[in-house]
């Protein structure tokens, strides 16, 4: 009796879950009918990229319709509407839009051409800038957080004469600043307590800059007798992980704060201020706007010539990101803006492209996607310097970065730290005979 009724209720299973996942499945392995759009959707060129390099793209509009109801954790205004109506509606946006990526047909991805690079060889076939709002940077500073933000995390303590080459590298491949350590206490990060040694090992080199982060007026007086010319500071949205990276609450760190900016004031040294957490808190959860509004406002009031929105543990959407840029966008100029997106979700790469077409031009990664905040459990690496280079580059976007140059920097410090390449493009290149790779 018993046995008959779980035969029962697995068969009803079976038909219940053949008919919500197999349908859908099946439908997105058929490749799209001439009448058929690619993509839909408010935010279509996110989901034109994301979706076609996923390979073939077609939806099942009528199972989506059924689920439209569903609520991921977002405020509705910004769920995006993948309706066949809302497909018709967008037609002719889509229209133009298809061209960015489908011109090779309905089946395939766009960001792959034969010669396996994210640029275009030749006259490009299409006009990428035209398609782009007018809001888009034509060229994006990156700031490369690896050998700071990346090394802060590690297990092993890597040597200082290993962050010194890996910033020599890096510096080669023309990035514009390279973060190079931190003056905290190393008893709280002791992977960074050869702050002094890394700056008298990169003191010579000219060009770059290499901002180092100061937690306090000691940290700060550290990094100029050791010969930092920029200092970064980094508060929190929220309240937990002000505690347990700071050890204070984000008042207290604020009031440290004017006192290292006014003291870099009145030495001319530029400061940077970072806000951890400001879509997601590891402790406290969702992160709203108005937080993040608030401590940018007091940041950019006491003097900061640049404000980095850190999405610390990498929980961020373009459907949290973008309010949330709207709302610092209102305190803070977007060219004094940069992000800095961490991967843990896989979102780094989509939250850094609504940015740029939100108008932001400075960007944070890290060589190889290395990195992590000590005190963000759950936390993975920074997005990886080389993926976004990538997107830039085939966006058309200037970084005057040499990607492989980066990726050599990415090699050296994998090889160091005992461990494969992390960025999706080294990836990629790993499983393609060297000689078919002309990047
Ligand atoms: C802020 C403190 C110092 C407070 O730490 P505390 O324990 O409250 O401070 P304290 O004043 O009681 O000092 C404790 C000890 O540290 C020393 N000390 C105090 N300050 C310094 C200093 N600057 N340099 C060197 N030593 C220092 C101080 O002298 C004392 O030494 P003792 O008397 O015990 O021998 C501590 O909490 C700290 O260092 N925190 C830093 C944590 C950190 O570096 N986190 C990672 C960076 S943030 C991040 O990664 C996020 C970001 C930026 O990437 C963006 C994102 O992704 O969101």
């Amino acid at each position: 009796m018993l046995a008959a009724k779980a035969i029962d209720k697995v068969s009803k299973w079976r038909s219940f879950a053949s008919h919500k996942f197999s349908a859908p499945l099946e439908a997105y392995k058929r490749p799209l009918g001439a009448n058929e759009d690619c993509c839909s959707g408010r935010n279509a060129v996110g989901c034109c990229f994301s979706d076609t390099l996923n390979g073939v793209y077609t939806m099942d509009t009528d199972n989506i319709e059924r689920q439209k109801g569903r609520n991921y954790g977002f405020p509705e205004k910004h769920m995006e509407d993948f309706t066949r109506k809302a497909a018709q509606r967008n037609r002719p946006k889509m229209d133009r839009l298809s061209n960015i990526c489908l011109n090779q047909g309905h089946q395939r991805v766009c960001m792959m051409p034969r010669n396996f690079s994210s640029q275009s060889n030749g006259t490009p076939s299409i006009d990428l800038k035209s398609k782009i709002p007018a809001s888009f940077p034509s060229f994006v500073k990156i700031v490369e957080v690896g050998p700071r933000d990346g090394l802060q995390n590690e297990k092993e303590i890597v040597p200082t004469a290993v962050k010194v080459e890996l910033i020599k590298m890096l510096v080669s491949s023309g990035l514009p600043v390279v973060e190079a350590t931190s003056f905290v206490s190393p008893k709280w990060v002791p992977q960074l307590a050869d702050a002094k040694d890394v700056l008298e090992g990169i003191r010579t080199i000219e060009g770059p800059k290499f901002p180092v982060l100061t937690p306090n007026l000691k940290g700060f007086e550290a990094a100029l007798a050791a010969g930092a010319k920029e200092v970064a500071i980094f508060a929190a949205a929220s309240e937990s992980f002000s505690r347990s990276n700071l050890n204070c609450s984000i008042e207290d760190s604020l009031s440290r704060y004017r006192d290292v900016a006014s003291a870099a004031k009145s030495r001319s040294i530029p400061v940077r201020g970072y806000i951890s957490c400001v879509v997601g808190c590891p402790v406290e959860g969702a992160v709203p706007p108005s937080k993040v509004v608030d401590v940018a406002k007091e940041l950019i009031d006491m003097g900061c010539n640049e404000i980095s929105l850190g999405d610390t543990i990498g929980v961020g959407t373009p459907g949290t990101v973008i309010p949330m840029l709207k709302a610092v966008m209102e305190v803070v100029p977007v060219e004094k803006l940069a992000v800095h997106f961490h991967d843990t979700y896989g979102q780094a790469l989509s939250n850094i492209l609504v940015s740029l077409q939100m108008g932001i031009g400075i960007v944070d990664s890290a060589v190889s996607g290395l990195g992590g905040c000590p005190y963000a459990k759950g936390a993975s690496g920074n997005v990886a310097t080389e993926d976004v280079i990538y997107m830039l580059d085939g966006l058309g976007v200037k970084t005057n970065v040499d990607l492989r140059k980066v990726m050599l920097a990415g090699n050296f410090i994998c090889k160091h730290l005992g461990r494969s390449p992390g960025s999706k493009v080294a990836v990629a290149l790993s499983k393609i005979p060297a000689n078919a790779s002309k990047l």
